[in-house]
């Protein structure tokens, strides 16, 4: 997508052939930074403190960082060690995992020397096919929006109700959710997005809303609590979110609240639409509530918010008293019964194993 007029990724090899470029979402909205990544560590670093974060893009940088571990040592153990060390940078997308898996399934029989540069084209070949599956997953959802506007007085915008950022930053580009938001968009298709804040690291303002700017396309920012008054009042179509894993049998893990999202969307008859890549499905997982681990980040996201102040300084204030515990579980499961449908490269198919293995009957058989 475009930042400023330029075509831009959120991760890239640099121009010096040794290193990762990526943007720094800690900085957003108020500064726009590009991060160098050198090391292995940089990488982990990276994606433990949300310089990266989203399924896809999580994927995408620890390939990366896979790169940059074996160019400095391409031995089994260092293999080994990298692996490791990537993947216990977060729990719940699975995306690093496949990543992760990807790598080293291809990179492990090949002689030392010649491991690093396989793994440095294997992770550009992975960001080009996040964007092409996200291109695909916003083909499927701009049917859904086109056959809603049709429904719609004419101008009058399809209103579409958004949770945490599953937009371009969240991927390699164009995002999931929001690749059929986009492609409405520039089809001339009126759309008007519903941002949620997304406490408590505010996704949804800092990074969807900057990207929904960047791009043109109207939104309201909204906090989380409004979504279900809106959905009372006629105010939203539908809602798009992303997923950070979803199971073989159709439950889907996403940011915190997004359970209450379908909730209330169930309770008002709004279609709750969720946008995977295919590598977000985990085959092995039957029960999203009991089996997928949900990340626990600390209590300073929860106790703090980071925002402008009027001097133009970007400074953290303390929300509740001092001493008060907060907790900050990161991600909920939305069981499948509360999704009206998954958008996936492969079309749109109903939130059901058969619904998942029609489109991908190579990965069907669960355990
Ligand atoms: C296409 S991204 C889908 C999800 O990863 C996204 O909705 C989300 O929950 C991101 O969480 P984050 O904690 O910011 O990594």
């Amino acid at each position: 997508m475009n930042v400023a007029g330029k075509p831009t990724r959120t991760i890239w090899p640099a121009a010096d052939g040794a290193s990762v470029e990526i943007i720094d979402q800690t900085r957003l909205p108020h500064r726009y930074e590009i991060a160098t990544l050198r090391t292995l560590d940089d990488a982990a670093h990276a994606i433990s403190a949300m310089l990266v974060r989203g399924a896809p893009l999580i994927g995408a940088t620890a390939a990366y960082g896979m790169w940059l571990a074996l160019r400095a040592d391409p031995s089994d153990a260092a293999l080994t060690h990298a692996y490791d060390t990537l993947y216990a940078t977060r729990p719940t997308a699975v995306n690093l995992r496949w990543a992760l898996d990807r790598v080293r399934t291809a990179v492990s029989p090949l002689t030392p020397a010649d491991r690093a540069a396989a793994t440095r084209d294997l992770a550009a070949a992975l960001c080009d096919e996040d964007v092409a599956i996200n291109h695909a997953i916003g083909q499927a959802g701009l049917a859904l929006i086109r056959d809603l506007a049709a429904t719609k007085p004419a101008g009058q915008p399809v209103n579409i109700l958004t949770h945490c950022n599953a937009g371009w930053l969240a991927t390699v580009d164009w995002g999931t959710a929001t690749s059929p938001i986009y492609q409405a968009h520039d089809a001339g298709i009126p759309v008007h997005v519903w941002v949620d804040e997304t406490r408590p690291r505010n996704q949804g303002f800092h990074l969807t809303a900057w990207e929904l700017l960047n791009h043109g396309v109207p939104h309201t920012c909204i906090v989380d609590n409004a979504g279900g008054h809106l959905m009372q009042h006629g105010q939203v179509d539908l809602v798009i979110v992303g997923t950070d894993r979803t199971t073989a049998t159709g439950d889907v893990c996403n940011k915190i609240g997004t359970y209450l999202k379908a909730l209330a969307a169930h309770d008002n008859g709004v279609p709750f639409y969720v946008a995977l890549p295919s590598p977000t499905i985990d085959w092995t997982v039957r029960d999203g509530v009991r089996e997928i681990p949900i990340e626990e980040r600390g209590a300073h996201e929860v106790t703090h918010v980071s925002g402008l102040t009027t001097d133009g300084e970007v400074a953290s204030l303390q929300i509740p008293p001092t001493g008060s515990p907060a907790a900050n579980p990161a991600f909920d499961v939305t069981p499948a019964r509360l999704v009206t449908g998954l958008l996936t490269e492969r079309g749109l198919c109903p939130a059901t194993h058969a619904g998942l293995a029609q489109l991908f009957p190579d990965h069907a058989q669960i355990s």
